[in-house]
């Protein structure tokens, strides 16, 4: 059986907390197969780059092999700090105005792939399947077969594919996303995502699109490209949910809400989150329906992200103001209308805090997929589902249906929205979360990886 090689920016450390959906959904993938997980460990080193740290979890043969690398703190900033998330990262989420390019960040990023590359192709066999994530590693597969790696490579983008125009507007663009025809298949998130990749081939690249999901390379290589929807372990959200609900916080939470219900937002503090407008909303809620105000508490649970980038810092200072003008203004002496959190919490924690809420609130501008949505509605009662409403500018929308759709820019919208999810009868809770659970059953995260891995070793 040949190995599975996942490399990905983010790789989890032991004894820290799991965040972000990559590393949430490669987990579960990978401790379903066992193989090899590579990526930066999470650790600066002032030093020196490429100080490599091992360590196996499980027994052989399910195992899994963690091999990380320390950066250097100016690798650091230029390659993940700068170019990936300061460039590439806006970009992606359709933000061209928060685009910051820098050429020597650029080669910064350049360099780490380089680093990358020079550790893992003298480690590579012939019959490994090699899976690549992520816009941290777009010019990886390329290195890799100038070092001579013959194996099967893929790659997943979790973040959305913007349209041609915006992409051109980055500089040297051709030179880095022709890197991505050195894999044998490239995955995306929704179709809308596979489409606007497949005109960037046909306008800009300088490959031709034969037919949806074949692409040719000027060279003449042929690639494949396709959907795979992300998502989540289904059955161990639900079975997590129902255990955690009458536990410990989450129980503590329900006690302390008394007779109110509860609104529930997670997300990482990220401007393509959707946070500011959503607190708006929330307050068009309270101003626009005083017949429900009190009957609701907002949660909004947001771990600080990528703190060393300004557009980060900027905007936690811009909650901070707007939670606490919200609270100032709309407060009485026994009820706080939002409780914001900057803290992360385990699955075993959240799903319980999920299950609790009548309100799903997952509002992003731009979203690749947002496992947020999949895991509420996985820690639903069946009895007394709660409602998710859902911005339709995440690739999550596409399978989540039964949610209510908003446009998340639009405040009234969603302040209606909220409203209506709290005056929603059971009857029609239950038709609409019952086909959306049916769906998370059947497209779980098991699902996701025997699709992507299959594609690709046929690729
Ligand atoms: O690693 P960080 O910089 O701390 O950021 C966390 C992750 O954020 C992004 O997640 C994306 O992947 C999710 C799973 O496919 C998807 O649901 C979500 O819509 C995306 O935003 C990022 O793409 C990852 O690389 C980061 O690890
Ligand atoms: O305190 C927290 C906040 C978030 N998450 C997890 O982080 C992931 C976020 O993934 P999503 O796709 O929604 O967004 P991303 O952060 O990857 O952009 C989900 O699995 C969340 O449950 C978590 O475990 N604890």
């Amino acid at each position: 059986m040949s190995r599975l090689v996942v490399v990905s920016n983010r790789v989890p450390q032991p004894g820290q907390p799991v965040s972000g959906g990559l590393m949430v959904a490669l987990q579960a993938a990978l401790e379903e197969t066992g193989g090899i997980w590579f990526g930066w460990s999470g650790r600066i080193d002032p030093e020196r780059s490429g100080e490599v740290h091992e360590h196996r979890v499980g027994a052989e043969g399910g195992s899994i092999d963690y091999l990380t690398m320390d950066l250097s703190q100016r690798d650091h900033d230029e390659y993940y700090n700068g170019f990936a998330n300061r460039a590439l990262w806006p970009l992606l989420h359709f933000r061209p105005d928060l685009v910051d390019y820098d050429r020597e960040a650029y080669q910064g990023y350049r360099r780490v792939n380089e680093l990358f590359a020079d550790f893992l192709a003298p480690r590579l066999r012939a019959d490994d399947v090699v899976w690549i994530h992520d816009y941290h590693l777009i010019p990886l597969a390329k290195l890799l077969r100038r070092r001579g790696v013959t194996c099967k490579l893929g790659f997943f983008l979790h973040v959305p594919m913007p349209s041609s125009d915006l992409l051109a507007a980055l500089p040297h663009h051709e030179r880095l996303f022709e890197s991505l025809s050195s894999h044998d298949l490239i995955g995306f998130q929704t179709q809308r995502d596979l489409e606007r990749f497949q005109d960037y081939v046909r306008l800009f690249g300088r490959g031709k699109v034969v037919d949806t999901g074949l692409l040719e390379t000027a060279g003449g290589h042929r690639l494949r490209a396709g959907a795979f929807p992300i998502s989540i372990d289904t059955e161990h959200i639900s079975t997590l949910a129902a255990a955690a609900v009458d536990r410990g916080s989450s129980r503590r939470l329900g006690e302390s809400l008394g007779h109110r219900q509860l609104a529930i937002g997670v997300d990482r503090l990220d401007y393509s989150k959707g946070l500011p407008e959503r607190f708006r909303a929330f307050e068009r809620y309270l101003d626009s329906y005083p017949d429900q105000r009190g009957r609701l508490t907002y949660l909004q649970i947001a771990p600080v992200s990528r703190s060393g980038v300004p557009e980060y810092q900027e905007l936690r200072a811009e909650l901070e103001q707007l939670a606490g003008h919200i609270n100032g203004s709309w407060s009485d002496p026994d009820w706080t209308p939002m409780r914001y959190v900057n803290r992360n919490y385990p699955h075993a924690t959240l799903t319980g805090f999920y299950r609790q809420a009548r309100v799903g609130l997952v509002t992003p501008l731009r979203d690749g997929m947002n496992l947020v949505a999949k895991e509420f509605v996985a820690a639903q009662d069946p009895e007394n589902p709660g409602v998710l409403v859902l911005s339709s500018f995440a690739g999550a929308a596409r399978e989540l249906d039964g949610a209510l759709l908003v446009n998340p820019y639009d405040i009234d919208g969603v302040a209606a929205a909220i409203a209506e999810a709290t005056n929603m009868p059971i009857g029609e809770r239950r038709e609409r979360w019952q086909p959306m659970m049916d769906r998370l059953r059947e497209h779980d995260i098991t699902r996701w990886r025997k699709d992507y891995l299959a594609a690709l070793r046929a690729a």
